[in-house]
């Protein structure tokens, strides 16, 4: 199996062309081996770029767990990417079909003739609670809700409890977002996964931890739902550029820190919808087989 590794802002996945070879086997079982840091590959997931009926190309992807999402922002940047400097289709504006369903992408291309930033059209958040899905509220909007979580008993701090406050978003898949003065490794690797895992996210759910630098600039840290800490997470981008406005902390449009790169998001007024605008690198190609 033929295979290209991009990333985008540090959001590394591994990627199939399924337009030239057969869509591989056992998906779950693949993501996890090809994704593996010291056994395989090594990425945040796997993503497959298939034919579509009703776009360019369709987008599936799965994270290093194996389990599968409705949507990777960082990930349909390369998928757009990959579609046109590997000649799908050499447009400038591409339609992608994800779980998310169809969402229409602005390419831009370098000197080299390959495209190296994109700005896609990530359509309108999902508010209500019982669709992101939370039971953090009976309907309508989380927007600063107290959300306790226990430490386990084996914790350094003994079995503590803390509370943070939660603002949730979809943009297609389940997001978190907390507020914090600062995003320490405390918060992001200890508190993530409790998140991640808590019954009041019945999918689970992607946490990202964000500092305020003023109101047009945030700092972000993300506990990938599947995947663990990513350097840089596209829909949570979105969902930290909703959130901010939703709390008054932030304006419509913002620059985001990651720690693989920045992301440029911008929640239209008019529209509703928010435009998400970074990078897309291709790293290198190869072949993954059984010898
Ligand atoms: N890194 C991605 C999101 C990938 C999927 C996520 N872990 C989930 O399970 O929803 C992004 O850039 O959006």
């Amino acid at each position: 199996m033929k295979f290209i590794k991009m990333h985008g802002a540090g959001n590394d996945y591994v990627y199939v062309d399924c337009f030239s070879q057969p869509v591989p086997e056992n998906l779950p079982e693949l993501a996890r081996d090809i994704s593996h840091r010291h056994f395989g590959v090594g990425a945040d997931g796997l993503i497959l770029v298939r034919p579509s009926e009703v776009a360019d190309a369709r987008m599936q992807m799965f994270n290093a767990d194996g389990s599968e999402s409705e949507m990777c922002g960082n990930g349909i940047r390369c998928v757009a990417k990959l579609v046109h400097d590997h000649g799908i289709a050499v447009k400038d504006r591409l339609k992608i079909e994800s779980g998310a369903g169809v969402l229409d992408l602005q390419l831009s291309v370098g000197q080299d003739g390959k495209v190296d930033r994109v700005t896609v059209d990530m359509g309108a958040p999902i508010l209500n609670a019982p669709d992101i899905p939370t039971t953090l509220a009976p309907s309508g909007p989380v927007i600063n809700v107290p959300f306790m979580v226990t430490l386990p008993t084996n914790h350094h701090l003994g079995n503590a409890k803390m509370t943070v406050e939660a603002t949730c978003v979809s943009m297609g898949n389940p997001h978190c977002v907390i507020f914090v003065d600062r995003a320490t490794d405390e918060l992001v690797l200890e508190l993530g996964p409790l998140i991640e895992n808590d019954a009041r996210f019945p999918r689970r759910v992607n946490v990202e931890f964000v500092e305020i630098i003023s109101p047009t600039e945030v700092r972000q840290r993300t506990w990938e739902r599947g995947s663990g800490e990513t350097w840089a997470c596209g829909t949570g981008a979105s969902a930290v550029c909703v959130a901010g406005v939703l709390t008054g902390k932030t304006e419509r449009r913002i620059l985001n820190h990651l720690l693989g790169g920045d992301l440029i998001l911008d929640w239209d007024a008019e529209t509703e919808h928010v435009m998400m605008t970074g990078p897309a690198t291709e790293v290198f190609q190869g072949e993954w087989g059984m010898s």
